[in-house]
């Protein structure tokens, strides 16, 4: 379960606060937020993850009101629980596509599962590159590292930055694809945010800001 109430956030230049619009999922429920640029997207999504502390009101995750947790907690947390796609692809350049997905579970506090990983590579079409540098693979294997990295310590919560915005249709769909089902297979919830109006057919819930 996912909710926030009363969001607001003010960036300190900033006259008046952005107001947010109430979330509320419940379980295997995903959402899009949509809106035109400079609107917020970003901000709220970093207000989920807990990047952000709120003006006013706050987000629970799973019975957890992560606003009032010390930040080794919340951090330890996000680690644990939140699964982030950014749109700036986030890869240790020195180690290799399987190396920076057991840092990233060394640093979730996971344990590693050799089979589940092996899978995670399969179904994300990374096996053959799974040796390779991050500076020896191609942009769409560099962006489904990105998925792997997001859920591969199985979060309850899936945020992805305008995933699919410098996409064809194709890898669109195959983007999004892709984060559903690894949403569904971890029973997390997917929360999109995008200007690209081409998957708001993918999604049953949407909101726009
Ligand atoms: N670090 C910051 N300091 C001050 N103002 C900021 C900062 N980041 C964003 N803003 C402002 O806050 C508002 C919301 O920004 P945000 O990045 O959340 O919008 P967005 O909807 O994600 O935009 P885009 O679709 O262009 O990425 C904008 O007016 C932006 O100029």
């Amino acid at each position: 379960m996912i909710q926030t109430q009363n969001l607001t956030f003010k960036y300190k230049n900033q006259k008046t606060a952005i107001g947010f619009p109430d979330i509320h999922l419940k379980e295997n429920e995903h959402l899009l937020i949509l809106g035109k640029s400079g609107i917020g997207k970003t901000t709220l999504l970093h207000l989920l993850a807990g990047l952000l502390k709120p003006e006013t009101g706050n987000v629970t995750i799973n019975n957890t009101n992560i606003n009032t947790l010390s930040s080794s907690k919340l951090d330890k947390f996000r680690g644990e629980n939140v699964g982030l796609v950014f749109q700036q692809k986030h890869a240790i350049q020195s180690l290799s596509v399987i190396e920076n997905l057991q840092a990233r579970l060394f640093f979730s506090n996971k344990k590693e599962n050799q089979n589940k990983l092996n899978d995670l590579l399969e179904q994300l079409n990374l096996t053959a590159c799974k040796n390779n540098k991050i500076n020896q693979i191609s942009e769409g294997q560099l962006q489904r590292l990105g998925i792997a990295l997001s859920v591969v310590h199985n979060p309850q919560v899936i945020l992805a930055d305008e995933p699919t915005s410098s996409l064809d249709d194709e890898n669109c769909e195959a983007v999004i694809n892709l984060l559903k089902q690894q949403a569904e297979k971890n029973k997390a919830h997917l929360i999109v945010i995008t200007h690209d109006q081409r998957i708001k057919s993918f999604f049953e819930n949407t909101m726009t800001l």
